[in-house]
């Protein structure tokens, strides 16, 4: 049996994963999809012609992963694909999100980075040549950002991460790519907030387009995407500029724009 596993599948740009892959991948006999909301799984599993196994639950406990497993090792499928999009960020300095929440930065940690390492330790035996690992990093992962610190942390892991699992994959014929896009117009920002200024409404892409970038790369193995020439063009000046005048610039941008 052939399966694809996607994370944080009822929304935003997991969801059109699901989309996309069923077109993508026309032998696939189930796609596998995990997130907390059941009932925004529900309703993606009657748009698919493809049979969508639910697993709902949240990722920050570890029951999900528990679930997933015993299903694979009940079921033993062959996995083309797996998509680790679950995550979220908050915007604001690190003392005021402390201040209105203690925990929340320690639980965006927890699934931005343990989540996505843990579900794919989970699928790694039932992975073999050919198959891909799709990671949901950020272009926040190319160099910190005051605001947004623990967020970008957490995607310079994925990114981190990914390469290494690249290149430690790569003998197996296992594919991996991170996928760095800027802001994407989905559901995030109403769980994050907005960072003050209309920096980030000027570069917003569509989840649509992206995810179609993400799938091709991955089909010609590209270790990175990146959707869009602005955010290329941010990458490439995160590689030759010091990451000290980014930072002093996307200040200077900020209170430009919000005056
Ligand atoms: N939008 C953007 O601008 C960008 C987003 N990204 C990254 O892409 C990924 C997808 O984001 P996007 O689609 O935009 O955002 P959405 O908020 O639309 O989707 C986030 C998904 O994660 C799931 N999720 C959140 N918390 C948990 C949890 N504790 N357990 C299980 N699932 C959870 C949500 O489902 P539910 O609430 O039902 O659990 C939802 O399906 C994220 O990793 C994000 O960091 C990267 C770059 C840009
Ligand atoms: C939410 C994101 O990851 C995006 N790259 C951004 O910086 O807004």
């Amino acid at each position: 049996m052939k399966i694809a596993i996607v994370t944080g599948a009822s929304s935003g740009m997991g969801k059109e994963f699901v989309r996309q892959i069923e077109r993508f991948y026309r032998e696939l006999d189930e796609i596998w999809v995990i997130a907390r909301s059941e009932k925004k799984l529900e309703e993606i599993k009657k748009s698919h012609k493809t049979y969508i196994r639910i697993f709902a639950g949240d990722m920050e406990e570890d029951l999900v992963y528990k679930q997933v497993k015993n299903r694979l090792e009940n079921q033993n499928p062959d996995i083309r694909m797996l998509v680790n999009a679950a995550g979220f960020g908050k915007t604001g300095t690190v003392e005021e999100i402390a201040k209105e929440d203690k925990k929340l930065q320690l639980r965006m940690i927890d699934l931005n980075c343990r989540g996505l390492t843990e579900m794919t330790c989970t699928c790694l035996p039932w992975m073999h040549k050919g198959t891909r690992i799709i990671n949901l990093a950020s272009a926040a992962a190319f160099c910190p950002q005051a605001k947004f610190a623990v967020y970008a942390a957490t995607k310079s892991y994925v990114l981190s991460f990914s390469r290494s699992l690249a290149a430690e994959l790569k003998e197996k014929g296992i594919f991996v790519t991170a996928v760095c896009p800027g802001p994407v117009d989905t559901p995030f920002f109403e769980v994050s907030g907005k960072l003050p200024g209309g920096m980030k409404e000027a570069v917003m892409a569509d989840p649509v387009q992206v995810v179609k970038q993400a799938l091709i790369d991955a089909k010609y193995k590209k270790e990175v995407s990146v959707y869009g020439t602005a955010m290329k063009g941010a990458e490439a000046a995160t590689k030759v500029l010091p990451h000290g005048m980014i930072l002093k610039a996307m200040s200077m941008m900020e209170k430009i724009t919000k005056e």
